[in-house]
């Protein structure tokens, strides 16, 4: 997608008086917010701010209680997880979610599957074609392991690899159902310092392709320096959104972390 397509296109994510209530509990309460196409954005808050939450409800693994959601220009409010998923909407999550006993080329490849009913079909009767769409797949998958810069042998396990490694692979599986959209929850837990700049630079190379991508993140200087946008939340409000160096400066929102503005 080239720069001018991207700035056509519907925002990647449209929320409006957003609501998810668990009972008295407003997880996410009455959130407006605009993510554009082609944007790097993060979000941020304290812990419990109602961030993954959010997320759940832009994918549809939970659904609101009151508002509307817009995913790259459809009402998606009532959809379900592989509705939104057809959209061309991927996402990772905060605990890794591998499937034991794949190795590494495997779980890129079972992302693929997942929201290609046909091909599994196919795959499970065997019919004509079956075996070059296995191959294509499979080296596809490799291509999304080399650009996510996960080097390792392709039939090692998945369940074995570091922390960080783990995350890459998770981010390279939800690329291999080619989406637009990619929400990612805390993408540089438990990685190194080195590690979390590598997945700066791979936010980049893949906006540069046309993806929006949306993160959860407490890693700031990450947000600062790799994200366009951002929006911060707290107690399940927005309470800002624009560029990260002046929503992370906002007093309030300095406040809101620390409790007291002079303590940032
Ligand atoms: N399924 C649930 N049932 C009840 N309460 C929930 C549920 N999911 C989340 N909550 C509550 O909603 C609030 C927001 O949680 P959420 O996980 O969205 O916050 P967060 O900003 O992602 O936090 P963290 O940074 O710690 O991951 C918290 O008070 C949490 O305990």
């Amino acid at each position: 997608m080239n720069q001018s397509t991207v700035q056509d296109s519907p925002p990647a994510i449209r929320t409006a008086g957003l609501t998810r209530q668990f009972g008295g509990l407003h997880a996410v309460d009455d959130v407006h917010l605009t993510v554009p196409s082609g944007a790097i954005f993060g979000i941020v808050g304290p812990n419990g701010a109602g961030k993954t939450t959010f997320l759940n409800l832009v994918n549809g693994i939970i659904r609101r209680t009151r508002g509307d959601i817009e995913l790259l220009g459809t009402r998606t409010s009532a959809f379900a997880t592989h509705q939104v998923a057809r959209l061309g909407v991927a996402r990772t999550f905060q605990t890794i979610k591998l499937i034991p006993g794949l190795n590494v080329v495997e779980s890129v490849v079972a992302g693929r599957y997942r929201v290609r009913r046909d091909t599994v079909l196919s795959a499970v009767l065997s019919l004509p074609g079956e075996r070059r769409a296995r191959r294509e797949n499979e080296s596809r998958a490799r291509e999304l392991l080399q650009l996510v810069g996960l080097d390792v042998p392709p039939d090692r396990p998945a369940t074995s690899l570091s922390y960080g490694e783990q995350r890459r692979l998770e981010i390279a599986r939800a690329l291999a159902t080619e989406p637009t959209l990619l929400l990612l929850d805390e993408p540089t837990a438990g990685m190194n310092a080195r590690e979390s700049t590598a997945l700066g630079e791979l936010m980049l190379a893949l906006r540069d392709r046309g993806l929006t991508l949306v993160m959860v993140e407490h890693n700031m200087s990450l947000v600062r320096k790799y994200c366009t946008l951002s929006a911060v939340l707290n107690s399940g409000t927005l309470l800002t959104t624009g560029p990260p160096d002046s929503c992370l400066d906002d007093p309030r929102v300095q406040e809101a972390y620390f409790g007291r503005a002079e303590h940032a």
